[in-house]
């Protein structure tokens, strides 16, 4: 399944951009001045291959949820219990990403594709609200620092519920899909695998988290030093990369990407648990590229290296470290006011309106 979806990403139509780079000059205001939202509605263009291209709705979050052994370490002060926790949360409506969603009429599915300890009990009741997906491949990685977080086989079981879990959701009539993640401790592998696609140095890859103090900072660049050096992870083979350094819903959410890539609808990225999956996606099928949106900057320093590397430009910068997929849902209503300009925009010739 991972190979037939990496035949199926294909690059971006030029006939549909070349479309809609034209009808972007010819509508009612001056060229260029709706800046980075020009060349975006063109790229959207080019995946849809055609112009314009469908209004990004409805809109759907994928939150992929796993557990860490490197948490051993000390690299996070928060309990591993969290994220069992918190996926009660999200399936009650109350965190972040929830009133978010509401906000911006997303549906959110929650995957535990890898969580180690027992989740709450489902009180799913209202049949539109939050969902959950059980694809539990392990029950938390190994311990990076010691041996490799994952077996190929357990990554690629991880890549490939992402890739199942994007299937579905454009089968059931998404039009975007928007990244999530939950995993106490999964912002120490992100930085492990920005470090080992970027080739940054990891104290450049590695943030603050959910905010750790100058202690816990400093082992955790020493955690992401050693894992590099212990793995010696090689950047051409993702599935590798994934299993050595990576974490469950890093992996799923590279299959999530790849997914969406196949299926030629677009993937708003998150932050930088999200951007790290990006690479992964991007060294399995550079093609995938076309179909990524980086919805915001997270204040995490890895995710800037990561954009780069990927040659995307952030929508909004807020400040936010928090993932579950907040900054992707506030990044919104910017994609689709993108696409909706060129739907709706009056030319200068319909409206009778003189040009310069
Ligand atoms: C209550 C709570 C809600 C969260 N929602 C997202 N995260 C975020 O913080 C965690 C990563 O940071 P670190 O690597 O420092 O542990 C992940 O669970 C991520 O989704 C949360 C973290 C907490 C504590
Ligand atoms: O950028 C993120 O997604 C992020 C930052 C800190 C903690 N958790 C997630």
């Amino acid at each position: 399944m991972l190979e037939s979806t990496l035949a199926a990403i294909r690059p971006l139509d030029e006939a549909a951009m070349a479309a809609a780079r034209e009808l972007q000059g010819r509508l009612t205001k001056p060229a260029g001045s709706l800046g980075a939202l020009e060349p975006l509605s063109v790229r959207l263009a080019g995946l849809a291959g055609t112009c314009p291209p469908p209004l990004p709705e409805p809109a759907a979050v994928a939150i992929f949820a796993g557990d860490h052994g490197v948490h051993a370490q000390g690299v996070t002060p928060w309990p591993q219990e969290v994220t069992a926790q918190m996926i009660g949360n999200f399936l009650a409506g109350g965190a972040v990403v929830n009133a978010f969603a509401r906000q911006a009429d997303a549906s959110v599915t929650v995957v535990d594709v890898g969580v180690a300890t027992p989740l709450p009990a489902d009180p799913a009741s209202d049949p539109a609200g939050p969902r959950l997906v059980a694809a539990n491949v392990r029950r938390g990685t190994r311990d990076l620092t010691v041996t490799a977080a994952l077996t190929r086989d357990e990554a690629r079981a991880a890549v490939e519920t992402g890739i199942r879990v994007a299937g579905d959701l454009v089968d059931a009539g998404a039009g975007i899909l928007l990244t999530g993640d939950m995993g106490i401790g999964n912002t120490t592998p992100a930085a492990a695998l920005i470090a080992a696609f970027t080739g940054v140095d990891p104290a450049a890859a590695t943030g603050r988290g959910t905010g750790v103090d100058d202690e816990t900072y400093d082992r955790k660049v020493g955690v992401v030093r050693a894992a590099l050096e212990r793995h010696a992870p090689d950047p051409a083979d993702p599935l590798g990369v994934l299993a050595s350094v990576g974490g469950l819903e890093h992996a799923a959410l590279a299959g999530l990407v790849l997914g969406a890539a196949a299926r030629r609808v677009p993937v708003l990225l998150d932050g930088v648990i999200a951007v790290s999956a990006a690479l992964a996606a991007a060294a399995f099928a550079p093609d995938a590229v076309g179909a990524m949106v980086a919805g915001h900057r997270s204040a995490e320093p890895g995710a800037t290296a990561a954009l780069r590397h990927l040659g995307l430009d952030p929508l909004i910068d807020l400040g936010l470290r928090l993932g579950e997929g907040t900054g992707a849902l506030l990044a919104l209503p910017v994609v689709t006011g993108a696409v909706r300009v060129l739907h709706e925009v009056a030319t200068f010739d319909s409206a009778g309106v003189a040009e310069k």
